[in-house]
């Protein structure tokens, strides 16, 4: 069951995620999104990690909002089932940021 976090709960899991960054570039909240742009080494490092991300994406049945140029992805992560964040989409970001490889 997915339920919409509260402001406080999503400002506390904000400060987590950010806790396991190694990029140094912070995901930032923007109303009902939360936002980063991965950068990669080249298109195909990018690409591939999208990949993965989209297997990731499949199991959890969530998806992400992302464009892609080149060696960068812009994400953005939302629950449209309950018009804001959920803890889907922390789970998610945690995947990103788990297995990316620049
Ligand atoms: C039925 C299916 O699980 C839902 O439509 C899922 C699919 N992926 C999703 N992804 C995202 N980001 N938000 C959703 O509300 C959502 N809903």
């Amino acid at each position: 069951m997915t339920e919409k976090m509260t402001d406080e709960q999503v400002e506390a899991a904000l400060t987590t995620l950010n806790q396991m960054v190694e990029d140094g570039v912070a995901w930032q909240r923007e109303g009902d999104k939360i936002s980063k742009t991965f950068k990669f080494k080249s298109f195909i490092w990018a690409f591939g990690w999208m990949s993965q991300m989209a297997i990731w994406a499949e199991k959890l049945k969530h998806h992400p909002e992302w464009f892609n140029v080149y060696n960068k992805v812009e994400v953005s992560l939302t629950t449209h089932d309950v018009g804001g964040l959920s803890e889907l989409d922390f789970k998610l970001a945690e995947k990103m940021e788990k297995y990316q490889s620049n």
